[in-house]
């Protein structure tokens, strides 16, 4: 099919160093592609970027970080916004579509911390920041003795905040440190089966919005589509979806995919990590929403829904 290529395309951006690095990705991928094409970035401050103090959920969640770009692309000054896809609500506004998964990075949670080499060595009452709720019913459940205090901004801020030492450890996610040429933060990757990934970690997507001028935005865009990441991603969004797609909740979906054989894995918790429930599922990967919806019944199995009851009424914030 002939593509019909544009003389310029727009990227929308979050301003974080992480999101820049990501929109740039992405443009030095289409210009490779398309060199007839000149492609920029458009960089812009969302609310979720502004508001710091208050716990993301309160205040509206996942979307904040995704308003901003919709209206640039709704109003014409961008084709195509790139995102982390963890911080991509499960639905998106009509008119808006996901173009394109890219191959995931490291999907894992990474330890990092100046003074001990992992979780298991930090010393009673040892304070460990992190905002997301699936990171701290994690360390509630295993490590009893730690104590958990929220950690915001975005990663330069959070690396500050741990250097400063307000924090013996933060908790953040590999991917992040690793595409900002951080590697070396990373004291110790957690192991998949302890700290199972939130939906959509280390994967980047591109969204677009409808448009009229004719030019196939997907068509344009399937050259970074990522098919192996995109079934995965598809099944982890869909249990995110099932039970509520909020960031209010602990909730962890993370697949991986072998000779086109899928192995999802998921779990909801309550925020102090005493009630769990966490069920796995194999399938043909290109079954992956059904995948999906048979590990959320599974977990319905083992009482899901009233673990999360018990969450959303207390509903203390989260970023994941
Ligand atoms: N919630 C914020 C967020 N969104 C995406 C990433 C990291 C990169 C990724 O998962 O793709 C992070 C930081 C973190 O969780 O430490």
């Amino acid at each position: 099919m002939e593509v019909n290529i544009p003389s310029r395309l727009v990227i929308a951006s979050r301003e974080s160093r992480l999101a820049l690095w990501q929109a740039e990705h992405v443009r030095d991928r289409l210009s490779q592609l398309y060199p007839q094409c000149s492609v920029e970035i458009l960089g812009m401050t969302t609310r979720g970027d502004q508001i710091l103090d208050r716990t993301l959920s309160k205040v509206g969640g996942k979307g904040l970080f995704v308003k901003e770009l919709e209206v640039a692309m709704a109003e014409g000054r961008a084709d195509l916004a790139v995102h982390s896809l963890k911080d991509v609500p499960m639905e998106l506004p009509d008119g808006f579509a996901l173009a394109a998964v890219l191959e995931r990075e490291d999907p894992r949670d990474a330890f990092v911390s100046n003074d001990y080499a992992s979780l298991a060595d930090l010393p009673a009452g040892a304070i460990v920041g992190t905002s997301s709720l699936r990171r701290q019913s994690l360390i509630a459940a295993r490590y009893p003795h730690l104590v958990i205090k929220p950690l915001r901004g975005n990663l330069d801020t959070r690396l500050g905040k741990l250097d400063r030492g307000d924090y013996a450890a933060i908790i953040l996610a590999a991917a992040g440190l690793k595409r900002l040429g951080l590697p070396q933060r990373i004291r110790a990757l957690l192991d998949p089966d302890d700290s199972l990934p939130a939906a959509g970690q280390g994967a980047m997507a591109i969204e677009i919005a409808e448009r009229t001028d004719g030019v196939d935005m997907i068509a344009l865009l399937a050259p970074l589509n990522h098919v192996v990441t995109s079934q995965a991603v598809t099944a982890e969004r869909r249990v995110s979806k099932v039970f509520g797609g909020s960031c209010q909740v602990p909730l962890a979906a993370h697949a991986t995919i072998e000779n086109g054989t899928m192995h999802l894995r998921a779990m909801v918790a309550t925020p102090d990590g005493k009630r769990v429930a966490s069920a796995e599922v194999h399938g043909p990967a290109t079954d992956a929403t059904q995948l999906g919806d048979q590990v959320s019944d599974k977990l319905r199995e083992q009482d899901a829904v009233a673990i999360l009851q018990s969450c959303l009424a207390e509903a203390d914030g989260a970023d994941d």
